[in-house]
């Protein structure tokens, strides 16, 4: 009944031709604008991180009684149709005698990831910790131990930040619903939310250096039904851990809106409906007026493993590369993910892509950490990205022109003063009023360069460049 009657209220508003007043919300956007506080700077400034999707869903990865499904890896419990009964039991067979987490944070560290965030419990409500609310849990595992200790303490002594994924959706709690449809449905969600937080407290209890909580299963009917309590695991979160940042996918309204209020206001500190998408350089500049993060699988659809990669492309180091510098040159985050085996291993296609992409890192890395939005024109031979202070714009080329020349469009009355690729002076040529053209040496480039232009915004245009009267 509110839901409808907020929208009516909304729908009339709009309808009386009235200036769109601000709806009063309770449980809406807490503030407008990018966070400044140096919790959130050092979020925004990693740029780069590493999703790890992992779970008992990587144990048959995708194939069960010997048929292959092709559907995302982690959902195979509903795409094979398997009672929670039998997948539950797979927690039994959870043993991964490969891993090691000093060894996937080293390699995470190689690739230049500056956080980390981890499945701590996905959809199937298995968890990595060994939480008191349920059994469902590592402890009761061949394996035993603390995995999400051990992912702690080894990603973070490579000075890598670790952020939680947490799945409010849990197909294996019998007080989850998708829908509230009855009286018992409200006393049975109300008991699954007081589950959650109480996993969500000892969480952000017991692991005290996680720096953000990444929500997902926050898109049914009974999440939008409880917006208050969305509001109030953030506010809760952030009690226990001053600084934490918490995802727009948590959050419900009063009126069952997310992500956005029904004032258009961004929840959460930032937007994380990006998802095996990235903005659009052109169409979509507004993103840059707030923070975001996109994360990204490798092939089409899976984030869990999956044993058959072979029936949908699976993107390129330097496909993944593209992201990641479009994303920041967008003033956004990328997440890009990897999905254990169930054994603990990183397949050869992920190690592949760690090595490559952290080869450009290594020589690279200043043109992404702490870089933003550079608010000059998209050309067509890739991104330009801007350090916090200084007036240094970067330009990383992913489109080699055949004539070697670089179109520049500058904001108006910018004088380009300096170029150097590599550290060495590249020519710069003024071509029209606040264009330039940048000589790109004429070599064969196996991966993107990098050219650095010193900019001196405001300076006296030359008088030659008269705009046509047309
Ligand atoms: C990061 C991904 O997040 C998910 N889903 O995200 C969604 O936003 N799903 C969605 C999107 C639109 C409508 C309904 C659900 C999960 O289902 C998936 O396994 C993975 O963890």
């Amino acid at each position: 009944m509110k839901i409808k009657t907020g929208i009516l209220a909304l729908a009339l508003t709009f309808s009386a031709g009235v200036s769109a007043q601000e709806v009063p919300l309770k449980y809406g956007a807490q503030y407008t604008g990018k966070r400044t506080d140096e919790a959130m700077n050092k979020w925004r400034g990693n740029r780069f991180g590493q999703f790890i999707h992992w779970g008992l869903y990587a144990i048959p990865g995708g194939v069960w009684n010997g048929k292959t499904y092709n559907y995302a890896a982690e959902f195979l419990k509903s795409s094979a149709k398997i009672p929670t009964s039998t997948w539950d039991s797979l927690m039994y067979q959870f043993n991964p005698v490969k891993f090691n987490a000093r060894q996937w944070a080293k390699m995470a560290k190689q690739m230049g990831a500056r956080y980390m965030t981890i499945t701590t419990k996905h959809h199937e409500g298995f968890c990595l910790w060994p939480s008191q609310y349920t059994d469902f849990n590592i402890g009761n595992t061949p394996y035993k131990k603390d995995i999400l200790k051990e992912l702690v303490e080894a990603y973070n002594a490579e000075g890598i930040d670790v952020n939680f994924y947490y799945s409010v959706l849990d197909w294996h709690h019998p007080d989850w619903r998708y829908d509230i449809k009855s009286p018992e449905d409200s006393v049975a969600f109300r008991r699954f939310l007081q589950f959650a937080s109480g996993q969500l407290r000892e969480l952000a209890t017991n692991y005290p250096t996680v720096k953000a909580f990444w929500f997902d299963g926050t898109w049914d009917n009974s999440i939008k039904k409880n917006g208050w309590w969305t509001l109030e695991v953030e506010q809760m979160l952030k009690k226990i851990r001053p600084g934490a940042v918490v995802n727009s996918r948590l959050r419900a309204d009063d009126f069952g809106k997310r992500h956005i209020d029904s004032n258009g206001k961004l929840m959460g500190d930032y937007e994380s409906g990006y998802e095996r998408r990235l903005p659009n350089p052109v169409k979509d500049v507004q993103v840059t007026r707030w923070d975001w993060e996109a994360c990204m699988t490798v092939p089409e659809n899976q984030w869990g493993y999956h044993k058959d990669w072979s029936v949908s492309h699976v993107k390129s180091p330097l496909e993944l590369l593209e992201m990641l510098v479009h994303t920041t040159s967008m003033g956004g985050n990328f997440l890009l993910n990897f999905g254990p085996a169930g054994d603990g291993s990183i397949r050869a296609e992920e190690q592949h892509i760690a090595r490559t992409i952290g080869a450009w890192m290594q020589q690279n890395g200043q043109v992404i950490y702490d870089c933003d939005y550079a608010g000059w024109e998209k050309q067509d031979w890739g991104y330009f990205t801007k350090p916090r202070t200084g007036n240094i714009v970067n330009m990383v080329v992913f489109n080699i022109p055949v004539n070697g020349l670089l179109k520049v469009k500058v904001p108006a009355g910018t004088k380009i003063s300096k170029a150097t690729l590599a550290g060495k002076n590249v020519k710069v040529e003024e071509i029209a009023k606040d264009q330039f053209f940048i000589h790109l040496p004429q070599q064969a480039y196996k991966m993107p360069p990098v050219i650095v232009l010193e900019a001196v915004g405001g300076a006296k245009t030359n008088a030659q460049y008269q705009e046509a009267k047309t």
